[in-house]
């Protein structure tokens, strides 16, 4: 067996989870300096959610809501990321939802690579920042002016996000994050040189994961911190 030679990271996420985006920063600064290969992976939480039977978890227990919403702030002001909760989460987050972006995401992530992570970035930078909706095309069309997606490009994107092979791509990469044991965003696993996979949930686990595959975590990395507009 050849051992490879970086760490692979496979990091699931959906566009709706504020800690997925605190994760998504951390890693995309930490890519930075440490020797490992990122693949970003647009996962449908709701699907996950509920195929781990852990979606009354999230949705009835209130202390456990209360307090999701209550970290954010100090978070945000770690890692100076410019993070808002929607004004009426329950229309932006179950109501509108995420589930034209992710698939967006998931032909991006096809086709167009290296316009995943600032597509995502502006998903989130819409729905947790500036209260703006990313549930229709012409959300994408928008997200896409604003990264540099030619139009052309975009429109025919667009035009796929519904199609049944995009669907069922989405779907796929949600089981896969199962299979592995998720139950929740972000989820992280961590492929290491020797073969084996770690699993983690959660944007606080970094320095475990620091620890895991032989690197530091020095906390937030700002200074490495891309303009947030
Ligand atoms: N402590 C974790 C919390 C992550 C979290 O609450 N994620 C939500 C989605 S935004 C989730 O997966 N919830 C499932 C659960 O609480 O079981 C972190 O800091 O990232």
């Amino acid at each position: 067996m050849s051992l490879a030679s970086k760490v692979r990271i496979d990091y699931f996420f959906d566009v709706l989870s504020p800690y997925a985006w605190i994760g998504f920063e951390a890693l995309s600064r930490y890519q930075t300096v440490w020797n490992v290969d990122v693949r970003w992976r647009p996962f449908f939480l709701f699907g996950v959610l509920k195929k781990a039977e852990n979606v009354g978890q999230l949705l009835q227990a209130p202390c456990k809501a209360q307090y999701m919403f209550a970290e954010l702030p100090s978070l945000s002001a770690y890692y100076g990321i410019p993070l808002n909760a929607p004004p009426d989460p329950h229309e932006a987050i179950i109501k509108k939802g995420s589930i034209s972006a992710l698939r967006f995401l998931t032909i991006l992530n096809e086709e167009k690579v290296d316009m995943v992570v600032p597509a995502a970035r502006e998903m989130w930078l819409r729905r947790w920042s500036r209260n703006e909706d990313i549930h229709l095309g012409e959300h994408m069309l928008q997200i896409s002016r604003k990264i540099g997606i030619p139009f052309k490009e975009a429109d025919d994107m667009v035009a796929r996000i519904a199609h049944p092979d995009t669907k069922a791509r989405l779907t796929e990469t949600g089981n896969e994050a199962i299979e592995s044991g998720a139950f929740g965003a972000p989820w992280i696993n961590v492929h290491t040189t020797d073969g084996k996979m770690h699993s983690f949930w959660g944007s606080d686990r970094f320095h475990i994961i620091a620890h895991l595959i032989g690197e530091k975590f020095p906390g937030h990395m700002r200074d490495k911190a891309p303009k947030y507009d």
